[in-house]
């Protein structure tokens, strides 16, 4: 239910935003619904400033939605006027369900980092002023954006989910500042891994790499790799670079070849074409065809990869004319080949061409192939010409699931709605299991031939019969089959209770047909609510070498690695600026020993929406300000203080005595030269240490002089 709320508040909260949005949803279809359910839901939960604010973007447009049926329906709840707002003292019983919203309203309002001083709890939602200035600040707002790291410019919605924040973890020496700050990094990162996990011994480097491949690490081994600095073997790169063509982990990849030509490793002929493929299959193609050009000899795999790149970036005409030209220079063309030209052919509904290929294939005698099947009844389904699509399919020897898909999506873009049941259950019945794309397909057919129940029961029987786990295209092509059958109510609950809820396709149907202007921020602001935290980093400084370099290490051995950092500047350099990009919750040990603490948070958390949490001693030993830990308070969005136990008598401890001579202000050390102690304490401790030292040089005057 919460979910839920806040799920129609965030449409709310973007109708707000975007000028135009209330209008085009008012007169849509599907968007008046959304736009009532909007109404209802800010009046019910008694948000009467967005209330109002929504109202406000549908007057100048009255006349016009009394023109459609949508829009007299939205008009008739603005102007019925029956819901009753909240009263105030509702208002402060409110649930969990109300802050959360108010949270997420303001979280969607103050984006932009320079208004996130403005803390969502101290933001009343019934303070006018207040939240007329946010709406003003809005619009101003609409079009900000900020570069990335990488020099991208995001928009404002690309950023919901990544806004940025400090917290601050100060208190004496013991007082369990690195505990909170392992237990906050540990319970923000979704996956549990750190960046920065050294790997101390290079000499077993490509063993750890290769062992990281073969259990599916890529990542890691790919960071590892990139912070290490030297090369690899050949057949090392090569694992890693398949690995992620294989699972299209593209821009791991291009970190690969990066850090080849960082350690100036020159690729051998067969490295260059794993290049050629991965660039290709990540649609670089600048890149590709210089890589191609590059290769001292062309082999059928590098023209089939370049050809294929071509293709799929639906650049088909070029793809068709480098197949002509590898055919003139000799080239028998295989089933790879082939695959490419007939889905370039089928792009470009050119038939014609389609059919000379087919010739080829066919005096070329190679085999009955699924791939290249598929790719020849697609062919011949998109060029209207769904009889030869059929005897393709009758006439392949070999027939799988991708095959009998090929003939039902077939089937289904033409429209035949019985031949494509007709098909899925002939397919059944040979014993071959649908698939994702299998029911995509069957549902899509329901969808347009207006299958409402049967559409149901084949979405029912996917997890149920098949253990084919529906995923949100699936949800998605139900709510626009009872969109289409005109059962929105049903439509919206099914959205309110998918699991994929947060699924951009889900909200994109049902928002589809509304004129969204911006659906991409919406669906930034639908992933925003459930968003992971996939990475975290840790620095800490690498003057306390206490515990080794790579770990944080707590006073009672909780240990978890870290990047160990001279300069908290060198931070993004050393982890590139993709990984950079990709963090998200970014925690800094002993703060007091690093300089450009303020920029460094500053940066993070303001411009690149990062979430640092900072732990560090807010105080030295003479309890004056330690480091650059206090700078950051004003930029914080909370501060913690925690205290230890006095060594001497055990009440809360503030402060940490030094129990030795030593003036200098930096002395890396544990117990044997510290102790926390109370106010108490740390004053006598000092009287102490004086009155100690004082007789101390007394004596040892006294015995100089006696010698
Ligand atoms: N006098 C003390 N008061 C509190 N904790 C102490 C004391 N002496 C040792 N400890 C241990 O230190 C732990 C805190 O360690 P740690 O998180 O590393 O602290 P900090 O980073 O603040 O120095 C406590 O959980 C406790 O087990
Ligand atoms: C008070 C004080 C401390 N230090 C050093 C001693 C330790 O190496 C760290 C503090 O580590 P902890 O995680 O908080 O235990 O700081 C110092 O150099 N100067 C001081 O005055």
């Amino acid at each position: 239910m919460e979910a839920s709320n806040n799920g129609i508040i965030r449409v709310a909260a973007e109708i707000v935003n975007s000028p135009g949005a209330a209008f085009r949803l008012a007169r849509n279809k599907f968007g008046n619904y959304v736009i009532q359910a909007a109404l209802k839901k800010t009046k019910e939960q008694g948000f009467k400033s967005f209330y109002d604010a929504i109202v406000r973007r549908l007057e100048p447009h009255r006349r016009a939605l009394r023109q459609t049926a949508g829009g007299k329906n939205v008009l008739s709840i603005v102007e019925a006027d029956d819901i009753p707002f909240q009263s105030a003292e509702e208002q402060n019983h409110s649930s969990v369900i109300r802050r959360n919203a108010v949270r997420n309203i303001y979280r969607l309002q103050y984006q932009p980092s320079s208004l996130q001083s403005h803390r969502c709890a101290k933001i009343k939602p019934f303070d006018k002023p207040r939240f007329l200035t946010t709406l003003s600040v809005i619009n101003a707002l609409a079009n900000y954006s900020r570069p990335s790291s990488s020099g991208q410019s995001r928009g404002l919605c690309a950023e919901v989910g990544r806004s940025g924040e400090i917290h601050v973890i100060v208190g004496p020496m013991f007082a369990g500042k690195t505990t909170t700050l392992l237990k906050r990094m540990k319970s923000e990162s979704s996956n549990g891994r750190f960046q920065g996990d050294s790997i101390k011994n290079s000499c077993h480097l490509d063993r750890t790499l290769k062992d990281l491949c073969f259990t599916g690490r890529v990542k890691e081994a790919v960071g590892i790799l990139c912070c290490t600095g030297v090369k690899v073997f050949p057949e090392t790169y090569s694992l890693l670079l398949q690995e992620c063509i294989f699972r299209r982990e593209y821009k791991k990849g291009r970190r690969i070849h990066w850090q080849m030509v960082v350690v100036g490793f020159i690729p051998e002929e067969y490295l260059k074409i794993k290049l050629l493929i991965l660039y290709a299959k990540a649609g670089d193609l600048d890149t590709a065809h210089i890589l191609f050009d590059m290769l001292v000899m062309k082999t059928l795999i590098s023209w089939n990869s370049i050809i294929a790149g071509y293709v799929q970036k639906g650049l088909e005409e070029v793809g068709l004319s480098l197949y002509h030209r590898m055919r003139q220079y000799g080239w028998m063309p295989d089933q790879y080949t082939f695959a490419s030209v007939f889905r370039a052919c089928s792009s470009l509904a050119i038939l014609e061409q389609g059919k000379q290929a087919h010739g080829i294939l066919i005096k070329s005698q190679i085999s009955g192939n699924v791939v290249v099947s598929s790719a020849l009844m697609d062919m011949y389904f998109k060029c209207s010409n769904p009889e030869d699509g059929f005897q393709v399919f009758v006439k392949s020897l070999e027939r799988n699931v991708i095959t009998w898909t090929s003939l039902i999506s077939g089937y289904g873009l033409h429209g035949q709605v019985s031949e494509v049941l007709d098909s899925f259950h002939q397919m059944i019945n040979e014993g071959f299991k649908p698939n994702q794309i299998t029911f995509l397909a069957v549902l899509s057919a329901c969808s347009h031939g207006g299958l409402v129940d049967e559409g149901r029961e084949y979405f029912l029987s996917m997890m149920r019969d098949y253990g084919v786990q529906p995923r949100g295209k699936h949800y998605a092509v139900m709510v626009d089959l009872l969109g289409r059958a005109g059962r929105l109510e049903e439509a919206y609950t099914f959205v309110e209770m998918s699991p994929c809820k947060d699924h951009p396709a889900v909200w994109g149907a049902l928002l589809g047909a509304c004129l969204w202007k911006n659906v991409a921020e919406i669906r930034s602001v639908m992933k925003g609510s459930g968003i992971k935290k996939e990475s975290v980093a840790i620095i800490k400084s690498n003057k306390d070498t206490r515990y080794g370099l790579d770990s944080i290490v707590t006073h009672d051995g909780e240990k978890l690695p870290c990047l160990p950092l001279s300069d908290l500047s060198l931070f993004q350099e050393k982890l590139g600026a993709e990984v950079y990009d990709k963090l998200e919750v970014i925690g800094i040990d002993e703060a007091q020993f690093f300089e450009g603490l303020y920029d460094f948070c500053s940066k993070a958390a303001d411009h690149d929406g990062k979430t640092v949490i900072v732990a560090g001693l807010d105080g030295d030993y003479l309890r004056r300000s330690f480091g650059s830990v206090l700078d950051i308070i004003p930029i914080a969005d909370s501060v913690t203080k925690l205290t230890a136990r006095c060594e001497v008598c055990g009440k809360r401890a503030f402060f940490t005595l030094r129990k030795t001579d030593e003036t200098k202000t930096e002395l890396i050390a544990g117990a044997e030269v510290y102790m926390p102690v109370c106010r108490q304490h740390y004053v006598s401790g000092q009287v102490v240490k004086e009155t100690t030292k004082a007789v101390l040089e007394l004596q040892n005057r006294q015995i100089s002089s006696i010698l």
